[in-house]
């Protein structure tokens, strides 16, 4: 990990390589420019240029002004250098004047800057005391924003955030988003915890490593990268690929690019029919323990062959279906084995 002190004060300069999405249309030209950081030994804390406003310099500028030089690598710390890629991430949410929003790690504050100057209210979920502490100095003073100190996967939106969203949004706005450039390993356990609450939030937009991201919303149906996560964000949402964003954005430098990954929040209405959750996740799972297995086999346990295979007849799939062939079609399954023909 390289400390803030051996940064060259030097601004940042355009990256020579644009940022080129995989299998997404070309990027919006403001992730072609990428600022570069070096690591070259420094005797003293970086020096932002005074009055700077860009991303570079405001986020150099908070991380030294409390001393604290030494980004976490185990909180994920990397942060985020380029002020056009958090204008971007507003954008992508469509965050405008009166939205509320739920904002995990804000770190230095650039993105929560990005997010107040579109005219949101903003509830940040900081675990680095340190860096809470940082953003409520930056920002403190302003109506606009609420940092609370805690680990978002033990975050419980439903009597920390809701209340807020009430409060804040005066009835004139029913759902709230939330926006993150998220520390990449956390990403998973948050799209679990918060994909199942679209009665809260209406659109998710995150950060993440780039394979998460085109992981989470590119993986087909039949290949080995086809898992039950997509199982679980496909009943939950609408997930998008947006765009790639180079490494080189990011202080400290990850070994990885990020990409920016939107969710639009399904309402209960909208989910697949299955009676219960719970269960329905239990038997995809089930289904994916033997992914080359035909699922007349691997749901032994909960229904018999002859069940399984009349389920699958009923549905028009061929009863030597494996789980990997399987879309959102578990969903049928589910429910012609459990509802209609009472197995376990
Ligand atoms: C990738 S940095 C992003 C910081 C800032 N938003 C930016 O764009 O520069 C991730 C932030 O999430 C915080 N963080 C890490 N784990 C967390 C958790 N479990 N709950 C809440 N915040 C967390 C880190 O302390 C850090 O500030």
């Amino acid at each position: 990990m390289v400390a803030l002190t051996s940064l060259s004060p030097a601004p940042p300069r355009p990256s020579p390589s644009p940022a080129t999405p995989r299998r997404r249309p070309p990027p919006p030209p403001h992730v072609i420019p990428s600022p570069h950081v070096r690591s070259r030994p420094a005797p003293t804390v970086v020096s932002a240029t005074p009055g700077a406003t860009d991303g570079y310099h405001s986020t150099i500028r908070s991380l030294n002004s409390r001393g604290r030089h030494v980004p976490r690598k185990s909180l994920g710390q990397n942060y985020m250098l380029n002020s056009k890629v958090n204008e971007e991430l507003v954008a992508a949410a469509g965050v405008e004047e009166g939205d509320v929003v739920l904002e995990i790690g804000p770190g230095t504050g650039s993105l929560t800057e990005a997010l107040l100057a579109a005219g949101a209210t903003v509830f940040a979920v900081e675990k680095d005391k340190h860096m809470a502490t940082l953003v409520n100095d930056r920002f403190g003073s302003t109506e606009q924003l609420k940092i609370i100190e805690e680990d978002i996967t033990k975050f419980n939106v439903r009597s920390h955030f809701v209340p807020f969203l009430e409060e804040k949004s005066h009835h004139s706005k029913k759902y709230a988003k939330v926006v993150s450039n998220l520390p990449f390993n956390i990403s998973t356990d948050v799209v679990k915890l918060l994909l199942p609450t679209g009665d809260v939030f209406s659109d998710m937009v995150l950060l993440l490593q780039d394979e998460t991201a085109l992981r989470l919303a590119d993986a087909s149906i039949q290949t080995p990268e086809y898992r039950p996560i997509n199982v679980f964000v496909n009943f939950y949402s609408e997930p998008e690929y947006k765009f790639k964003v180079e490494r080189t954005n990011f202080f400290p430098q990850p070994k990885v690019d990020g990409a920016v990954i939107s969710f639009k929040l399904k309402n209960a209405g909208d989910y697949p029919p299955v009676g219960s959750q719970k269960s329905f996740f239990s038997m995809v799972n089930s289904a994916f323990n033997g992914k080359r297995k035909m699922l007349r086999k691997s749901l032994q346990h909960l229904c018999s062959s002859s069940e399984i295979e009349a389920a699958l007849t009923s549905i028009g799939l061929p009863v030597t279906v494996i789980s990997l062939s399987l879309s959102l079609s578990l969903s049928h399954t589910y429910t012609h084995t459990h509802e209609e023909k009472s197995c376990a």
